[in-house]
């Protein structure tokens, strides 16, 4: 049986859901429904936070997962230990970029301008890791949501975030700052093994036991 991660809500669950509805799939009746059985297709869906497929993923408990890109990489990073689960195939829905933005009046224009400052995101692995690439020393201030209200009510000096429209950007003042971090899109995720971490003797070949997340 197939087990497959499906987004329970945000902007990519309807589109994920209609995609699978489309291809034969059953899909769940109502949005309090957490999985179906579908047993045409010996198939299972669980409908998780997109936060959260990757994990799931990642560890081995289910097959494959529907999730953003961003969201893959903020939650299962291949930083070259463990399991990880890495992206099969882009979905064509769901896209936005992850973008640096500061008040209008604050005077930060250029990216380099955000050393010392505390930068307000809800991805602060992705954050961080360009921070650390860009060689910029910064706060990193990690909220839920909402982030663009930070500069407003003074926990940050500028925020890094989802950008789809920049309706929302816009709306709480501020402006884009410098080139996206990361460009995202709804995506197809599976589990990939250890990459650096020498095979056990007494694993074969696609032995189940070697690929449970206890095994790693
Ligand atoms: N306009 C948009 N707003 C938010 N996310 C978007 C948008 N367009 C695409 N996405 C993508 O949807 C995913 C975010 O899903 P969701 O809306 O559930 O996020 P979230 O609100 O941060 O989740 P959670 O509440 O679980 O922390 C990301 O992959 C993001 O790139
Ligand atoms: O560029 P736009 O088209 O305005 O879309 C981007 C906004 O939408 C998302 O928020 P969401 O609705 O997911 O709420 P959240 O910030 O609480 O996660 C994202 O975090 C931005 O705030």
């Amino acid at each position: 049986m197939l087990r497959i991660a499906v987004p329970n809500k945000g902007v990519l669950s309807e589109p994920a859901a209609e995609m699978l509805a489309e291809s034969g799939y059953r899909q769940r009746r109502s949005t309090k429904d957490l999985a179906v059985y579908d047993p045409d297709n010996d198939t299972e869906f669980f409908y998780l936070r997109p936060r959260d497929i990757a994990v799931y993923v990642a560890a081995g408990t289910l097959d494959v997962g529907i999730t953003g890109r961003d969201m893959l990489l903020e939650t299962a990073p291949d930083d070259g230990e463990g399991p990880v689960a890495v992206e099969v195939m882009s979905l064509g829905f769901g896209r936005s970029s992850f973008r640096f933005a500061s008040p209008v009046e604050s005077g930060i224009e250029k990216v380099e301008q955000l050393a010392r400052k505390r930068i307000a995101t809800a991805y602060p692995v992705l954050l961080r890791r360009f921070l650390e690439e860009s060689g910029i020393e910064a706060d990193v201030v990690k909220l839920d949501g909402a982030v663009e209200t930070a500069c407003r009510l003074g926990v940050a000096d500028a925020v890094c975030d989802v950008v789809e429209t920049g309706t929302t950007l816009r709306a709480a003042g501020l402006h884009i700052i410098g080139e996206p971090v990361l460009t995202s899109e709804a995506i197809m995720v599976r589990r990939e093994g250890p990459r650096r971490s020498r095979p056990s003797p007494s694993c074969g070949a696609g032995s189940r036991a070697c690929s449970s997340p206890a095994s790693t």
